[in-house]
């Protein structure tokens, strides 16, 4: 049986990033990642953004050069997936039936796109936008479709509107809340893009629900339809409902978990020699007022990836790195940093008819979050007072022509 000294489950941003950290920081042992996708590891993001537009090739999304694993020693076992751990004795097992020996176990497993579990969600038609293989299938759709339907009005599905509607396909967004970005930004960034998408001919169907997909005889999709009985005619389905975090394997050997796997402050899990970072790592974030949350971020997997090796090296550092995230759609570049699940108020800075505003998200008078829309000022300067949990004068937050720098504090 191979054996690793450090074994990554995962070739996404996280499991990646811990790889090239461990022999940026001089790790002399063997490293192993395993991956159950069979591209070395790539940037998600794009995926939506211009991977999708067919503005970027794929070579250009690679993390690395192909070279470099190969060059650090980093053994790539892709395209097989990890079933079981038996934690006890230091051994995984793939679906192959492969079995690898570890001395540390880094699990960077990520998350599957969720599915839709209404009538008719098995149909051909249906796309999720998660992987390399998820676009490819979907830019397969470009020359013969003209009408899509995308089902959910997250970021991934409103980054999806904003392409397809570029590329003049008639685009119809249903989400099931009355709000799009209604779990993670206030109503003022969600009026914003609705507008912004209605504006560029998007059809926001709001407070919609999903009952079934319609098909045809040969079990493709050929609508969606609403509870109250609309149904959107369509060539394709594009499912953006979040995701499941990937930690069955983790859960079955024993290790505490739920929503995500939980890890403590250096990203260790419950089991021994086990760690856990990115999309599927449940954390105590101090950024939401402490509570245990998942971040589904390249910054956290990347930061969180920097904590769990600097631990196993042996230089211990809580995790507390400030959240950010950026989205892009249409000619618009939202910013944050921070994070707003835990705001008890918001001060709009600037004026969103100008297309350039920042909404700050408070709680108890400190600013704990910013959503800054092409005003990267405010990102840039807004992020000091985000870390420093500042409390300061509302009326100069709400002038945006006083640099954040600037503002007094109460
Ligand atoms: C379309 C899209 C757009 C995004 N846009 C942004 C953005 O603009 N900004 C931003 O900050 N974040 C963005 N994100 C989120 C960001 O990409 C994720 O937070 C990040 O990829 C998480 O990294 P990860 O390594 O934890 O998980 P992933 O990147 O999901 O990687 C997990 C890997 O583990 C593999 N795996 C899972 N289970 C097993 C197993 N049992 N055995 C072996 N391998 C396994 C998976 O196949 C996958 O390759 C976006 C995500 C998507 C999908």
């Amino acid at each position: 049986m191979p054996h690793f000294d450090c074994l990554i489950v995962g070739g996404g941003h996280a499991g990646a990033q811990a790889a090239i950290l461990l022999r940026q920081l001089k790790f002399e042992g063997s490293i192993g990642l395993i991956s159950a996708e069979p591209e070395l590891p790539y940037e998600r993001p794009p995926l939506s953004k211009d991977y999708l537009a067919g503005e970027k090739p794929f070579k250009r999304i690679l993390l690395r050069p192909a070279h470099f694993w190969d060059d650090h020693a980093v053994t790539m076992m892709l395209g097989e997936r990890v079933k079981a751990i038996h934690a006890d004795e230091h051994r995984v097992v793939t679906t192959s039936d492969a079995e690898h020996g570890y001395g540390k176990l880094i699990w960077a497993g990520g998350g599957v796109a969720r599915r839709l579990s209404c009538p008719g969600s098995t149909a051909h038609g249906l796309y999720t936008v998660r992987t390399r293989a998820d676009v490819d299938a979907l830019i397969a759709t470009l020359p013969n479709a003209q009408r899509y339907a995308i089902v959910g009005g997250g970021y991934i599905g409103l980054e999806a509107a904003a392409v397809l509607s570029k590329l003049g396909k008639q685009v119809t967004l249903i989400e099931a809340l009355d709000r799009v970005l209604a779990r993670v930004a206030g109503p003022e960034l969600s009026a914003f893009f609705e507008a912004e998408h209605r504006a560029h001919g998007v059809d926001v169907r709001l407070s919609a629900a999903v009952e079934a997909i319609e098909t045809d005889s040969g079990e493709r999709a050929t609508g969606v339809r609403l509870a109250d009985g609309t149904v959107i005619a369509t060539d394709a389905v594009i499912v953006g409902i979040g995701i499941v975090p990937e930690t069955g394997p983790l859960l079955l050997a024993g290790a505490t978990g739920g929503n995500g796997v939980d890890v403590d402050e250096f990203c260790q899990t419950s089991l021994p020699d086990v760690y856990a970072i990115g999309d599927c790592a449940a954390h105590e974030n101090r950024f939401a007022a402490g509570r245990r949350v998942r971040v589904e971020s390249v910054q956290n997997a990347n930061d969180q990836a920097r904590t769990a090796v600097q631990h196993m090296l042996g230089n211990p550092a809580p995790y507390d790195a400030v959240p950010w995230f950026w989205s892009n759609q249409y000619d618009l570049r939202l910013q944050t940093v921070g994070l707003s699940v835990a705001h008890d108020e918001r001060i709009v800075r600037g004026d969103p008819a100008t297309r350039s505003f920042s909404v700050v998200y408070l709680n108890q008078g400190q600013i704990v979050a910013l959503d800054c829309v092409n005003r990267t000022k405010d990102y840039v300067q807004g992020r000091a007072l985000v870390l420093s949990g500042e409390r300061v004068d509302r009326a100069q937050l709400a002038n945006g022509d006083i640099p954040l720098k600037e503002l007094t504090a109460t």
